[in-house]
């Protein structure tokens, strides 16, 4: 190992600056770092099987893996290795589902703060729509209320909300609405001492009737976690780790799905929060719903933000990442334009999907004339209509494909990353696996009994218990110095009349 100053640390920083990391300027500054590793072998136990994986590193000067892509390097240990772009893998196999579209209407979200009887107001009657079909980004600075807007919306939270939530045009019955959607929170909630497999076989145990178990298989392949089915859920990195949060949620393939973190679609309604995607990744996304001190800024197409932005005097450079464009804007970088943008997007109730959606925006002699925004509901339902084409129409759009670098880039950095894509229009695709597509809308959670749950967890307990041994000893001990400290207590009690309790 080595170190001094080098082009590969500057890189570093040049992209962690590009991600927006750069906040800690203040701190002073150290000499740069280098770190270069040669002929390292790390040999790990991989599962409960002592099965061996070997990773053998040798020098990486080069960081930005882009530039290495199709490049081969011979190795003096008789080994080739090249880099090539991973291939996209598909799920093909799942069903077509029925579309599910929300909206919401004027929500206002209050809690109370600490002790004192200071209501403090979250959301502000925001508005907004969320089609079938697409994948839409909830960004907005810290505190703005994305995550609290995700809760809502998945129905984490239920009370203290004003306000109307629609699904499909008619009002959400929650018990049926969490039925058709996941929710794969930020922090993965997985069981430590359960190998991959195990976990998927509970998920799908838990969540599926017997005669729909088989296609988990396919899920752990596309993701990526074929090769670690028998790896302690504990030991997987943090990509694999929300990789697995994920196929553990796709087992009964809902057809909304709400992330902390995003992932890709395909005929599927997928709501995420982001903190600062990078322009690549922002790319990827069709829908933006931007909150800002709980109010709607933005709610449109993707791409439609710069020109939007632009009608209203709010240049975004071309060098210039749109993404961090907009949160700057709402975090009021660049003057206080939140009363502006709200009022231009009707705090959510308008949808910014063509020019002519804002051609009314447009500044007149360089000053925005927002007294022109479109306000009535004629708008608004054409634009709606307008929105139905163009759901119907982006059937074949590219399928919410991500690379495997964008993935990455969601997944923070793991190097296994595939990216995930649904055929919808497959013809043949096996039988639907909940009766919702037959109408059959109960409000029961899953298809499986009361008891057959039960069993499932209950040997999930026993086999953690048979895994961890500490707590395994620690409990045999308990129990037996609560035997003796009773048997303490009653000892002899039966011989001897005074020492009956009264
Ligand atoms: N139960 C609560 N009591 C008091 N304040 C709350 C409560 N829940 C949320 N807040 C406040 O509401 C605001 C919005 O919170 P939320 O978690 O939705 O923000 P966010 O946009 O997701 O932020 P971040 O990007 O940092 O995760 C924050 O200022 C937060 O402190």
């Amino acid at each position: 190992m080595s170190t001094g100053s080098s082009s590969s640390f500057d890189e570093i920083l040049v992209e962690s600056e590009l991600r927006g990391q750069d906040k800690l300027k203040y701190l002073p500054h150290w000499p740069a770092v280098n770190i270069t590793f040669e002929d390292v072998v790390y040999t790990v136990d991989s599962g409960v099987d002592n099965s061996k994986s070997i990773l053998r590193g040798r020098r990486m000067d080069h960081l930005n893996l882009e530039q290495l892509v199709g490049k081969t390097w011979l190795e003096h240990h008789r080994q080739k290795i090249q880099i090539v772009p991973a291939q996209p893998k598909t799920l093909t196999h799942l069903p077509s589902r029925p579309p599910v579209e929300l909206a919401f209407k004027d929500l206002t979200y209050r809690v109370k703060e600490g002790r004192s009887n200071n209501v403090k107001t979250i959301l502000k009657e925001v508005s907004g729509r969320l089609r079938p079909g697409e994948l839409c980004g909830i960004m907005g600075p810290s505190g703005a209320g994305k995550s609290t807007l995700l809760n809502i919306l998945s129905g984490y939270k239920t009370t203290k909300i004003d306000g109307s939530i629609t699904m499909n045009g008619k009002e959400r019955n929650i018990s049926v609405f969490r039925k058709l959607s996941a929710y794969i929170m930020q922090d993965n909630q997985l069981h430590a001492n359960l190998t991959v497999e195990e976990a998927m076989n509970v998920a799908s145990n838990l969540k599926l009737s017997q005669k729909v178990l088989t296609w988990r298989e396919n899920e752990c392949e596309t993701l990526g976690l074929e090769e670690h089915r028998r790896t302690l859920t504990r030991n997987l990195s943090g990509g694999q780790k929300k990789r697995l949060s994920i196929a553990l949620e796709l087992v009964n393939n809902p057809p909304i799905m709400f992330f902390d973190e995003p992932t890709t679609r395909g005929g599927r309604t997928i709501i995420c929060t982001i903190h600062q995607p990078s322009a690549r990744l922002f790319e990827m996304f069709d829908q933006l719903y931007t909150l800002s001190d709980g109010q709607c800024v933005y709610q449109g197409r993707t791409k439609q933000l710069v020109p939007f932005l632009a009608t209203l005097g709010l240049e975004c450079q071309a060098y210039h990442n749109p993404a961090s464009y907009i949160i700057e804007v709402a975090c009021g970088e660049h003057g206080d334009h939140t009363k502006k943008l709200v009022n231009a997007i009707e705090n959510g109730k308008k949808d910014i999907r063509s020019e002519s959606d804002y051609e009314k925006v447009k500044p007149i002699n360089g000053r925005t004339d927002l007294a022109k925004v479109h306000t009535t509901e004629a708008n608004l339902k054409s634009t709606y209509e307008k929105n139905e084409k163009f759901s119907e129409n982006q059937t074949g759009n590219g399928k919410g494909l991500l690379s495997a670098k964008v993935l990455n880039d969601i997944v923070k950095g793991d190097e296994n990353a595939v990216s995930i894509t649904v055929d919808d229009k497959e013809p043949d695709t096996t039988t639907a696996l909940l009766s919702e597509e037959t109408g059959d809308l109960s409000p029961e959670r899953y298809p499986t009994s009361e008891f057959h749950q039960f069993w499932v967890v209950l040997k999930r307990t026993l086999l953690f218990s048979r895994r961890d041994w500490t707590l395994m000893y620690l409990r045999l001990f308990a129990h037996v110095l609560v035997g003796f400290l009773i048997g303490a207590l009653y000892y002899d009690i039966g011989n001897d009349g005074a020492k009956v309790l009264k």
